[in-house]
């Protein structure tokens, strides 16, 4: 099975408050459609997507100076964040329906949590059940209860390492809005397997970003005993195809 991330910057113009990209969404919603209806292709295993917030989500956790590490008591801020990443997958879900695609939603909110340490839990027998019938789990970076801390971010770049680990999944993809991991150059790293490496040209995001960019992928893939994809949208059906677009990490 596939576990696979759309990346806020691809499916948001992710520097206008929740502004999603309408064309971007649907290249990728039918990418995904496509790749679906290919019996006997790399998704006959199941797919479960996650996508992240763009334009939605960060810009009220920055607003309520939440983070993934700094929380919040206030409900009320709590509410605004999950409920702008719950529009956001409102517009994902619908653009995969439109497509005969089986998506159904996953809240973090309501199910995941973390400890004292920040140490993510996710339960997954619930997504497990639902591949085993049919339907393609969608989950998002959210807002999740974090002990003596309130609330927190979770970026969807840990749900997907959580969900790989969990599901075993053979493939794991973040469709991003750059086409791999740039070096000085801007030309695409073919392959990542050390940190240090490329610590030096990692990033954060360069629009309003609470979660880390481009560092906090790699750092959080490279923990994964398997290889996953960064790539962008240009490269999603090939990765859907069973390819490896972009950068290869591993
Ligand atoms: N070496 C690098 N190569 C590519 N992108 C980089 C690099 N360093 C920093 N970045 C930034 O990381 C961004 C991608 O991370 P970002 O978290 O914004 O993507 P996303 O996961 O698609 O969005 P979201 O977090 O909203 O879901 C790029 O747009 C770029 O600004
Ligand atoms: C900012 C929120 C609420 C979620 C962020 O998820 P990400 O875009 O995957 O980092």
């Amino acid at each position: 099975m596939i576990v696979l991330k759309l990346g806020g910057s691809v499916i948001t113009h992710k520097d206008r408050a929740e502004t999603l990209d309408g064309a971007s969404l649907e290249q990728a919603a039918d990418s995904i459609a496509r790749a679906l209806e290919n019996e006997g292709g790399a998704l006959e295993g199941g797919l479960v997507l996650v996508h992240g917030g763009g334009s939605f989500g960060h810009h009220n956790a920055s607003e309520h100076g939440v983070s993934t590490t700094t929380g919040t008591h206030d409900a009320g801020a709590v509410l605004e964040i999950h409920g702008a990443m719950k529009t956001l997958n409102q517009f994902v879900l619908t653009r995969l329906l439109e497509r005969d695609v089986q998506a159904v939603p996953v809240h973090p909110f309501s199910t995941a949590c973390r400890d004292g340490d920040g140490a993510l839990e996710l339960p997954t027998s619930q997504v497990k059940s639902m591949l085993a019938e049919g339907f393609v789990p969608v989950l998002h970076g959210d807002v999740i209860a974090q002990t003596g801390r309130g609330a927190t971010v979770v970026s969807g770049d840990e749900l997907v390492v959580e969900l790989a680990r969990a599901l075993e999944a053979d493939r794991i993809g973040l469709c991003s809005t750059v086409p791999g991991v740039l070096d000085e150059e801007d030309a695409v790293i073919e392959r990542i397997s050390n940190y240090e490496a490329v610590e030096s040209v990692l990033g954060a995001s360069e629009t309003t970003d609470v979660t880390g960019g481009m560092a906090g992928k790699v750092n959080g893939l490279l923990e994964l005993e398997g290889a996953s994809s960064i790539f962008g949208l240009d490269g999603l059906a090939s990765f859907l195809e069973g390819k490896n677009p972009g950068t290869t990490i591993e």
